[in-house]
C-alpha cells in the first residue's frame, strides 16, 4: 500500500485534468472533525455472512466481480451482492473451485437473477475461472486459506491476491511512471474486516495501510465536496456521459487524486482532533454519501478494475 500512497502522490503532484484542492479538504475536514460520520459496513443488509469461511469465499467472489455495473443503467453493487448472497443460500458448493472454472455467462446471469447479458460478460466469467483455478491450484481451493497465510496482515493479503490473481493488479502506467491502484484487492481486505468486525478472517494488525477504493463514485463525491476539481475539459466530458478511457490521463488522475486527497484529509483530521481515522472508515462514509446522491454524475471507464 505504500507503493499505491506513493504513486497517487506522484501523480497528484502532475496532474492536468484534476486538482485537489487544499481549501476543499480544510473545509471538508471542518465539517466532520467534531464527529466523523460512521457508517456500519453492510447497512444495506445485502451481503452473505456466516462468520466461517464460506463467508470469505463469498466475499472473495464478490470482489472478483465488483466493477463496472454503470454500462446497464439498471445494475448496480446492490444486484451482485445480493445475487450472490442468494445463490449461496440456496446451494452451498456454489462457489466450490471447481465450479468457479466450469461458469458460463449465461449460467452467471441466472446466479444474479439478471435478464440480459451483464456488462463485460466475458471478462467477468473470465475472472471466475482465473479464480477458481488459482485457488485450487495454490489454496485448496479455498479463499479461507488464502486469508490464513498472510499472518493477520492486511497488506501481505493484497500483495498476495495481486500476485497470485493477475486480475487484481490493478495499475496504470501514467507519464511513464507506473501508478499502482489496487481498488478490488483492498476492498477484499476492507470487507473482511467489515464483515467479521477487526476478529477471525477478518483480524488485520495493520488495517490502517489500506487507501480507499478509488471507484467510480468516490471521485464524484470528493468533487461534490470541494476537494477535487476538475479542468472544463473533463466536466464537459463527465456530464455528456462521454466515455473515458482505461489507463488515460485523465482517468488515472480522476482515481489517484482520489486517494491522495483522503490521505490528506486523514492526516489533517487526526492533526486536528488527534484521533487516528481509517481510510477504509472515511470510503464507506464517501461511498455511502454518493450512492445515496442521485443526482451525483460519475465519470465512465469501461474497466474490469472497479
Ligand atoms: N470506494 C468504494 N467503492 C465501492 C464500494 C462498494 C461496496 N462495498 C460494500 C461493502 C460493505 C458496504 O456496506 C458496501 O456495500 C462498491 N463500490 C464500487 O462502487 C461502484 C458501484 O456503484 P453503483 O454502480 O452505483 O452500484 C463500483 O465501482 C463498485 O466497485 C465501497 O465500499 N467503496
Amino acid at each position: 500500500m505504500d507503493d499505491v500512497r506513493a504513486s497517487s502522490a506522484w501523480v497528484a503532484a502532475r496532474s492536468a485534468h484534476v486538482v485537489v484542492d487544499p481549501s476543499g479538504i480544510e473545509k471538508a475536514v471542518e465539517e466532520i472533525q467534531d464527529s466523523i460520520p460512521k457508517v456500519k459496513w453492510d447497512f444495506e443488509g445485502i451481503h452473505y455472512f456466516d462468520n466461517g469461511p464460506l463467508t470469505v469465499q463469498y466475499l472473495f467472489v464478490l470482489d472478483t466481480l465488483n466493477f463496472c455495473f454503470w454500462p446497464d443503467k439498471d445494475l448496480s453493487y446492490d444486484h451482485l451482492a445480493l445475487g450472490l448472497k442468494e445463490a449461496l443460500q440456496n446451494d452451498k458448493s456454489v462457489f466450490d473451485a471447481d465450479r468457479l472454472q466450469k461458469i458460463t455467462g449465461p449460467h452467471l446471469r441466472k446466479l444474479l437473477k439478471w435478464p440480459r447479458p451483464l456488462p463485460l460478460e466475458n471478462e467477468r466469467v473470465r475472472l471466475l475461472h482465473e479464480v477458481g483455478l488459482e485457488l485450487e491450484r495454490s489454496f485448496e481451493g479455498k479463499a479461507s486459506k488464502l486469508v490464513e497465510s498472510c499472518g493477520k496482515s492486511a497488506a501481505n493479503l493484497v500483495a498476495l491476491v495481486t500476485r497470485h490473481f493477475p486480475g487484481f493488479r490493478d495499475h496504470s502506467v501514467y507519464k511513464g511512471h507506473q501508478v499502482f491502484l489496487y481498488k478490488r484487492a483492498q476492498i477484499f481486505a476492507a470487507d473482511l474486516w467489515g464483515a467479521f468486525e477487526g476478529q477471525g478472517y477478518g483480524e488485520f494488525n495493520d488495517i490502517s495501510s489500506i487507501t480507499i477504493f478509488a471507484d467510480y463514485i468516490v471521485p464524484a463525491v470528493l468533487r461534490q465536496l470541494g476537494v477535487l476539481r476538475y479542468s472544463s475539459d473533463l466536466a464537459s466530458i463527465i456530464e455528456a456521459n462521454r466515455e473515458i478511457g482505461s489507463g488515460s490521463e485523465e482517468e488515472v488522475e480522476l482515481r489517484a487524486c482520489s486517494i491522495y486527497a483522503v490521505e490528506k484529509m486523514r492526516e489533517l483530521l487526526s492533526k486536528k482532533s488527534g484521533n487516528q481515522v481509517l481510510s477504509v472508515e472515511l470510503d464507506l462514509w464517501l461511498w455511502s454519501f454518493g450512492i445515496q446522491c442521485q443526482s451525483l454524475q460519475h465519470h465512465r471507464t469501461l474497466s474490469i478494475y472497479y
